[in-house]
């Protein structure tokens, strides 16, 4: 059901939420974290969601785990890298990985933007040895608040070259976007391509306050605007693409079931809406699982998959002519 004539992409993808459980194992016994196991299958449970979970934020402390280990930028560096290859071994020729590099720094205190710094480097490694373009967006963690954020700000515009776009990550219905027009002003300012999550825990007004106030081009997840018709409407005519993630919003319960998700209605819509993991190791899933098996399951046709491809690559932020030399290599393979 992936069209390998088509470049595959992945533009909504934690790499803080997709640390390899063997790397958390093993920077655990590094830095000496006290970790609930030592052995793989363990662990598993602790940094893996097994069953669904009763919300947003009980699905978000799975990630846990993964950010206390990261003792050190190196640690950061490793698993940056260690992404790239996840992404590749995925079959996936063009992710933008996000990161917040607050949440990264905050158990042992790194320097945040040294932890940019950090996941730049292995992300350009990553790429020189395992071939799949990747893109950064820099995540600010709501969850920690405002001030908090905008440490994460001043960090990742320390390093505005190497990050292509801002999001805004975490506890949705706990701290509206309301509470970051000026770090969104700030990053607009110095050239970022905006992003957010919005529409997943909180209803359609958080996607028009994302959009009107926070200059969002994108939106992760955005389940909600399915309630909202003149929301529906606005998403297709200015062309404001829905970052869907199908199994993440079931383990979230942000959706009951897959045959209750709104990608179908999107697509159907016009709505430019594309297909993608969100925090593929704590999911326990990869991108063929989204398109193989959760895509029919959430009721979409081959040709509104193939749509869903190609509208990743619509999506991305890159220049037209990056677009078309990733399919020119699709084409040829
Ligand atoms: O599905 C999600 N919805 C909202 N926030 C998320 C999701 N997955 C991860 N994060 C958040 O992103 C940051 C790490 O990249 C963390 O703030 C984490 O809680
Ligand atoms: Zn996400």
């Amino acid at each position: 059901m992936i069209d390998s004539r088509l470049p595959l992409t992945d533009i909504h993808r934690h790499l803080d939420g997709n640390i390899r459980a063997q790397t958390i194992l093993e920077l655990g016994r590094q830095f000496n974290y006290p970790l609930p196991a030592d052995a793989l299958e363990a662990l598993r449970p602790h940094v893996q969601v097994m069953k669904n979970e009763p919300d947003l934020v009980s699905f978000l402390q799975k990630l846990d785990l993964g950010v206390a280990v990261l003792g050190s930028l190196e640690a950061c560096r490793r698993i940056a890298y260690e992404n790239v290859e996840d992404a590749a071994n995925a079959g996936i020729d063009y992710a933008e990985l996000r990161f917040s590099p607050g949440y990264m720094a905050m158990n042992h205190n790194l320097p945040v933007a040294g932890v940019v710094e950090a996941v730049i480097d292995g992300v350009r490694a990553g790429i020189r040895d395992f071939g799949t373009e990747v893109r950064l967006i820099g995540i600010m963690s709501r969850t920690f608040g405002e001030e908090a954020c905008l440490r994460e700000l001043d960090g990742l515009l320390a390093h505005r070259d190497g990050i292509t776009a801002l999001d805004l990550a975490g506890d949705e219905l706990g701290f509206p976007g309301s509470l970051f027009l000026s770090h969104f002003t700030r990053a607009r300012d110095a050239g970022m391509r905006i992003t957010v999550h919005a529409g997943e825990a909180a209803g359609p007004e958080s996607i028009w306050q994302a959009i009107r106030e926070l200059g969002a081009e994108r939106i992760g997840h955005g389940v909600k605007a399915v309630e909202d018709r003149a929301l529906m409407d606005f998403l297709a005519e200015h062309k404001i693409g829905i970052e869907s993630c199908l199994t993440s919003n079931i383990q979230t319960s942000t959706v009951a079931s897959l045959a209750a998700h709104p990608l179908a209605t999107f697509l159907r819509h016009g709505v430019l809406a594309s297909i993608n993991t969100d925090d593929p190791a704590v999911q326990g899933i990869e991108l063929p699982h989204e398109y193989q098996v959760a895509a029919p399951q959430a009721g979409l046709t081959a040709a509104e998959i193939r749509q869903a491809q190609e509208n990743g690559l619509t999506m991305a932020f890159i220049s037209d002519a990056e677009k078309q030399a990733l399919r020119d290599k699709a084409l040829a393979r």
